[in-house]
């Protein structure tokens, strides 16, 4: 059996664990011949591929990033969703003619879409949910998640001696886009005040009398986690919006951060080279037994799978009732409508 593996979407740390744990157990415990096809589903069109062999993958369960690359390929999502047959039919000669049996597509909601769309024209797919994002739908969690968080929660912490120096609010800008999992996550473990979500919007009312009402108990600061993706009445960036209007209705100083792709660079957690290594495993199990069209998953305490039709154009995301939500709600802390 051949197979190929690609990366597409937003890096994660835990990529290369993946890669490894579905190249090694493909090639140790079943003898497949496998095949890194590089930067995304544009490698797939130009064939741009890479023979991965044991030696190979060696050395690279510790490296961020993805050694094969990633791309938003818009081309390959246009062909794909193209009402003319002749761009489908180029993607299955490119398949054929790289005489894959699978395709093993490790990536993000948009990759899963892709993966299953491949599988609708008679393709063997399997997908890897990736992403720091956690916002993949079907899995309880991704890898690259805990390692965002680690990083994120440790910026938050190390903001806590400044703005307590200078009795400022500090507001620091998480990543995640429709979800706010990072946030959320860090935001609570790094001892934030008040925790804004895509999910659940704001009231500035509320995020202000919450400062106002900080100082008055004689606390000297405050700090104020946001994700990225809330939505805006303005164009700028939320740690810039949040920051202007709290200093602007507060009188209090002000500073913002934007910790960015710190978040997603470097090395994974622990944690992120075993979830990997355990869903790269569970893939090669999956081509072995034939069972295609699926994406691997941690459902509760087991690896698993489910069909990429429950998968894809779906996104997990927060709601009032998620229990880091309640229990953070119970203690005090704001999440900007309450
Ligand atoms: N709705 C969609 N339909 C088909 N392909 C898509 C769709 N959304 C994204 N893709 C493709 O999937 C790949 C990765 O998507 P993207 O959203 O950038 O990252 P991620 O997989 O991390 O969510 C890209 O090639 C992109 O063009
Ligand atoms: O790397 P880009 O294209 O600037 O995208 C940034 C986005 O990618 C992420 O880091 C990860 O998202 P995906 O996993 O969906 O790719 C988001 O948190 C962020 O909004
Ligand atoms: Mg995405």
């Amino acid at each position: 059996m051949k197979i190929g593996i690609l990366s597409s979407g937003g890096d994660a740390p835990g990529i290369n664990a993946t890669i490894r744990g579905v190249g090694k157990t493909a090639i140790n415990n079943y003898g497949m011949q496998v095949i890194g096809i590089q930067n995304g589903f544009s490698g797939l069109l130009y064939k741009d591929i890479v023979e991965l062999t044991d030696a190979s993958l060696s050395g690279i369960l510790n490296l961020g990033g993805t050694i094969l690359g990633t791309a938003r390929e818009k081309v390959f999502r246009k062909m794909i969703t193209s009402p003319d047959e002749k761009d489908r039919e180029q993607i299955k000669a490119a398949y054929q003619e790289l005489g894959l049996d699978c395709l093993v597509c490790i990536g993000g909601n948009g990759t899963q879409r892709t993966t299953y769309m491949l599988s609708q024209l008679g393709l063997n797919v399997i997908g890897v949910p990736k992403t720091i994002d956690n916002d993949v739908y079907g899995t309880d969690v991704t890898f690259g998640f805990d390692t965002a968080v680690n990083i994120a929660t440790d910026a938050i912490d190390r903001l806590h001696s400044t703005a307590s120096s200078h009795r400022r609010v500090m507001v620091i800008e998480l990543m995640g886009h429709h979800a706010g999992w990072i946030t959320l996550y860090a935001g609570m473990a790094g001892g934030a005040d008040i925790i804004l979500l895509p999910e659940l919007g704001y009231n500035m009312k509320v995020i202000i009398d919450k400062i106002n009402k900080r100082m008055e108990l004689g606390k000297a600061y405050s700090i104020v986690a946001v994700a990225e993706g809330v939505e805006l009445p303005t164009k700028e960036r939320p740690a810039t919006y949040f920051a202007r209007e709290i200093e602007e209705q507060t009188g209090y100083e002000t500073r913002e951060t934007v910790l960015g792709y710190i978040q997603r660079g470097g090395s994974p957690s622990p944690s992120d080279k075993i979830l990997g290594t355990l869903l790269g495993g569970h893939a090669a199990d999956l081509i072995h037994e034939g069972k295609f069209g699926r994406m691997v998953a941690k459902l509760g305490n087991k690896i698993s799978d489910v069909p990429l039709s429950e998968v894809e154009g779906k996104l997990r995301l927060i709601t009032p009732d998620t229990d880091l939500v309640v229990q953070g709600k119970k203690m005090g802390i704001s999440f900007g409508v309450w």
